[in-house]
Order: C-alpha cells, then sequence, then structure tokens
C-alpha cells in the first residue's frame, strides 16, 4: 500500500480519491492562484496545469520541512522501499471553465456568481482541470523528501449550461453553492439541475480524472491497486 497525500483543499477531490479506494492525506498548498494568473500567458488548459504544477511543488516543499504525522505512520505501515526511503504519491488539481476564451474560476460572490450565469446560460463551455502527480521517496528518519517523478497532465470536458429563471438563480445564490466551485456550477448539487449536457467525463468537472491521474501513475512505474489503503 502506498500512501497518497492531496495537495488540495477540495471536498469533491477528496471524495473522489475516498469513493475510488484511496484515503489522502490532505495538505493545502495556499498558492497565491491569482498572482499565477495575472503573470501567465498561455491559454486556459494550459494554466490549470501550470496552477496545480505550483500546488504541487508547493507541497512538496512543504513536505520537506513537516512530514505530517498520519503520512509518517502511513509510510511507516507500508514498510521501506529498497534504500530505506518509503515511496508516496502526490496528486495536485486544479479547475477552471473556460467561457469566451477567458478563465472563469471559483466566483466568491452572489454578484459574481450572477454575471456568470448571465454570461454562460443555455450555452457550451468547457471545464478543464490540471492534474499534477508526483511520485515521492520520503525518508522520515532523515526528514527528506525527493522527487523522484513528476508529470502534469489536463482534461477537459464541455459542459452545455441549462437555463435557470431569474428566480431559480437568486434560489441557487442564496444556497451559496456556487461560490467555491469554478465555473459557479455544481453537477452533484443544487446546481445539477442547471447542467443540460456534459461531452466528456464528469470527474473532470467535479476536480479530478480517475483515469488521467491512473495513466500518470501507471506511467511512473507503479501499480494503481498499491494506492488504495485497503485492499483485500
Ligand atoms: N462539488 C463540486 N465541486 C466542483 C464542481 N466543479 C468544480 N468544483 C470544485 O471547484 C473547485 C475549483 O477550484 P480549485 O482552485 O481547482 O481548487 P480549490 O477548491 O481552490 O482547492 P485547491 O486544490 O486547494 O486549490 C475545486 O474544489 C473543484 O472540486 C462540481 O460540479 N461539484
Amino acid at each position: 500500500m502506498i500512501p497518497v497525500v492531496l495537495a488540495s483543499q477540495s471536498p469533491a477531490r477528496r471524495q473522489i480519491l475516498t469513493a475510488s479506494g484511496i484515503d489522502p492525506v490532505i495538505v493545502v498548498s495556499h498558492v497565491d492562484e491569482a498572482a499565477i494568473e495575472a503573470s501567465f500567458a498561455g491559454d486556459v488548459p494550459e494554466l490549470t496545469c501550470a496552477l496545480s504544477e505550483a500546488k504541487a511543488r508547493a507541497v512538496i516543499e512543504s513536505l520537506r520541512t513537516r512530514t505530517p504525522p498520519q503520512l509518517l505512520a502511513e509510510a511507516d505501515a507500508a514498510g521501506p522501499g529498497a534504500d530505506g526511503a518509503r515511496t508516496v504519491v502526490l496528486i495536485a488539481g486544479d479547475s477552471l471553465l473556460e467561457l469566451d476564451g477567458r478563465p472563469v474560476g471559483k466566483p466568491g460572490t452572489a454578484e459574481r456568481t450572477r454575471e456568470v450565469w448571465t454570461a454562460m446560460a443555455g450555452r457550451w463551455a468547457t471545464l478543464h482541470t490540471g492534474h499534477t502527480v508526483a511520485v515521492l521517496d520520503v525518508d522520515p528518519g532523515r526528514r527528506t523528501c525527493e522527487v523522484r517523478d513528476l508529470r502534469s497532465a489536463r482534461s477537459s470536458t464541455g459542459v452545455l449550461m441549462g437555463r435557470p429563471s431569474e428566480a431559480e438563480l437568486e434560489a441557487y445564490i442564496a444556497t451559496e453553492e456556487p461560490f467555491g466551485v469554478a465555473g459557479a456550477l455544481t453537477i452533484d448539487g443544487f446546481g445539477g439541475a442547471f447542467v443540460d449536457r456534459l461531452d466528456g467525463d464528469h470527474l473532470t468537472v467535479l476536480g479530478l480524472s480517475l483515469p488521467l491521474v491512473r495513466r500518470l501513475v501507471t506511467d511512473m512505474g507503479l501499480f494503481w491497486p498499491d494506492l488504495w489503503s485497503s485492499r483485500r
């Protein structure tokens, strides 16, 4: 069993992993996403990968100075590798909605949610999620955390927005659910009634494409079921 660190505070990302058999240690990156976005010259998909990689690298740095006790315990329980270090997988993500070529992140307020929905109701948009996966060699004794491999990739899903009435939109805003999610849309909550169709995998919309993460983990030489917290 290989311990997994999720470099994200996202409840949806955590839920996706736990539902798939992985019980991640959560280490939030606290990266200044706005600063990275303000100086980024690439397109929206590339921006999501730049942001996921920044989050991954920020958490790797934090692991170098302080390894969470739960991670130490899991790494010890998993047993040392050949050179005494423990293999740990780190996963980071970043999701943005692309509308008219521009990134739409978390609206944060009722007013911004209203603006976003007014612009996108009845239209197709694309939800991009950048993923960064790193294989780390963690040596709790020597307090080292070396990157054996790190790869980023993104997935994109088309989203056809519904047309909530003005009263429905105000009711949705009153739940405050859309404030903290990319593109002010939730396919797994109150907002599910306002998304008409998806073109691509729904996990990308929620924030973490498992088949893509599995491909990255496998390409880096690991066996996906080894990430499951309790293999029968
Ligand atoms: N539950 C749910 N969450 C969504 C949906 N669409 C986007 N999100 C969330 O919107 C958030 C996008 O913001 P990000 O910057 O990628 O991630 P975050 O929540 O700020 O967390 P960090 O990874 O720590 O930055 C993520 O938490 C996604 O899981 C959805 O349909 N349902």
